[in-house]
């Protein structure tokens, strides 16, 4: 089996229980799958052509196909600010003409739009935001910006500043998730998989202090900047709060033609293994 994860500091904790083994070790794997890294909207894409079997992609792909299943209770969420989410904006928020969303993103790249049509009724003209391109330079009046390069306060002055994690669970009154780990069809094997997601992810839950003393310095933050984030910031486990964010996120991203309608979210079903079925 083929299992692709996100390559940002926000997964640190949900992969540390499979990788912390064999590296302190130096014994090879005996794992009986394949743990590649990429960014989320690459997951997404290297899922849907079969690629990859499993993978952690951004929500809003998980309702692109109807037979995709959540095969695990964690994921990457929040349930306030998220610290590594944001739109940098030029103008005031209601005044954003053009709108560069980072190629990395799926989730937040809908999230910013349903927010800015329902908070200030606005849809921008949208421009990409590449991946290897200093962010900053972007001309457009507002830019998107996740993971590991929106993290640290930025050169230029900007009118406004939104955490999209904030501003969702503010106006939503729920929880956000951003990715979840999704099995592609017919593959074989997911509830054993699924246990060894769950035990990596309350692995990694036990060792924050020391994934944020190695992972820091790599991510120019300090170790206190980093364990805040990855304890107080995201929240790793997919529960009922956060199965209704995620349909009523997808509720909006159907409203605004994001997401075709159609796909359930499902119900808890089981602490790990949650199956998904068409409405
Ligand atoms: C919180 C984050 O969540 C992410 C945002 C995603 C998206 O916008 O598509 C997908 C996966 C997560 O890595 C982040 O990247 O900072």
């Amino acid at each position: 089996m083929k299992v692709g994860a996100v390559s940002y500091l926000n997964t640190k904790p949900l992969v540390y229980g499979l990788t912390a083994i064999e590296s302190s070790t130096r014994e090879p794997s005996t794992r009986d799958f394949e743990l590649v890294f990429d960014l989320p909207s690459r997951l997404a894409d290297r899922l849907a052509r079969g690629e990859l079997d499993v993978a952690l992609i951004p929500s809003i792909e998980f309702f692109q196909n109807p037979s995709y299943s959540i095969i695990s209770d964690a994921c990457i969420g929040c349930r306030g600010p998220v610290f590594s989410v944001k739109l940098f904006s030029r103008v005031p928020v209601g005044k954003i003409r053009t709108l560069a969303l980072d190629e990395g993103s799926r989730t937040s790249a809908a999230l910013v739009q349903i927010l800015l049509k329902e908070r200030h009724g606005i849809s921008p003209q949208l421009l990409p935001l590449p991946i290897g391109s200093p962010w900053e330079e972007s001309p457009a009046d507002g830019i998107l910006v996740i993971g590991d390069r929106a993290m640290h306060p930025p050169k230029s002055q900007f009118a406004e500043i939104w955490d999209l994690g904030d501003v969702w669970c503010r106006w939503a009154e729920l929880p956000f998730v951003f990715a979840m780990w999704v099995a592609r069809p017919g593959i074989e094997g997911t509830d054993e998989l699924a246990a060894q997601l769950s035990a990596a992810r309350d692995q990694g839950l036990a060792n924050l202090p020391q994934i944020a003393a190695t992972e820091a310095p790599r991510y120019g933050l300090t170790t206190e900047q980093c364990l805040v984030y990855l304890r107080d910031n995201l929240h790793f486990y997919l529960h009922d709060r956060e199965l209704c964010g995620l349909r009523k996120f997808h509720e909006h991203a159907v409203r605004l033609g994001l997401a075709p309608a159609g796909v359930a979210v499902p119900a808890l079903a089981g602490a790990a293994r949650i199956n998904t079925g068409t409405t």
